[in-house]
């Protein structure tokens, strides 16, 4: 059976969340009732759940599901995967790019699952240092490849338009597992990803 990605909105859920936005609305001083903003509670009730939803999928079944006997050994490499996020602290987004590099060990993976796995993650409450771990984590223990490698380049919308307010800083955090230990396996993926760094 394929793997389901994304659940219907469950309707309790979208009634419970929607009560409590309509509440923070009219704290911040909103009339709810007016004419744009009727829909608002109902609608930021499903966007939130959209959001989230990679609590209820498993990153290791979608990789399983698309595993396949190759013999192939030299490194493969995603760049430039869009990530969005939430930041755990704020709930405000943060957002940019994710490149990942695995070495296979007799399987390769369907590509487009490296993408889907990264939505899975970003689609919580996180940090970005915890996204980069559980990507690198799900590649090593379900393909037990020879190495895998993310890098996550990210701006995060928190220091942006409240707090420290600056626009342009850009933070980077990485893994590194089996042969991306090695300095030159680890340099070699820098390089091919490094035209992706602005
Ligand atoms: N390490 C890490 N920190 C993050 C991430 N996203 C947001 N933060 C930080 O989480 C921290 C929370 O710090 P607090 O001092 O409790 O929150 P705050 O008073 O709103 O801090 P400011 O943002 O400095 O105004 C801030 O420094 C944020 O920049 C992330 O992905 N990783
Ligand atoms: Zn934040």
């Amino acid at each position: 059976m394929p793997y389901k990605y994304f659940e219907e909105y469950n309707e309790q859920v979208t009634e419970d969340i929607k009560a409590r936005y309509k509440s923070i609305i009219e704290d911040l001083g909103e009339d709810v009732s007016r004419d744009g903003l009727l829909k608002t509670p109902e609608r930021a009730s499903k966007a939130m759940q959209f959001l989230t939803q990679g609590y209820n999928q498993d990153a290791a079944e979608i990789l399983k599901s698309a595993m396949f006997k190759e013999s192939y050994n030299e490194m493969v490499i995603v760049k430039d995967i869009e990530v969005y996020s939430l930041c755990e602290h704020h709930i405000l987004p943060f957002f940019g790019k994710a490149h990942i590099a695995y070495i296979p060990n007799g399987h390769i993976v369907g590509l487009s699952k490296l993408p889907r796995i990264v939505d899975v993650f970003s689609r919580r409450l996180q940090v970005q240092e915890r996204l980069t771990q559980q990507i690198l984590d799900c590649i090593n223990d379900t393909l037990k490849p020879q190495g895998v490698a993310v890098v996550i380049e990210a701006s995060h919308m928190c220091m942006m338009m409240r707090g420290v307010q600056k626009q342009n800083s850009v933070t980077t955090t990485s893994g590194f597992r089996g042969q991306f230990e090695k300095i030159e396996t680890r340099n070699e993926f820098l390089k091919l990803i490094s035209n992706s760094f602005s």
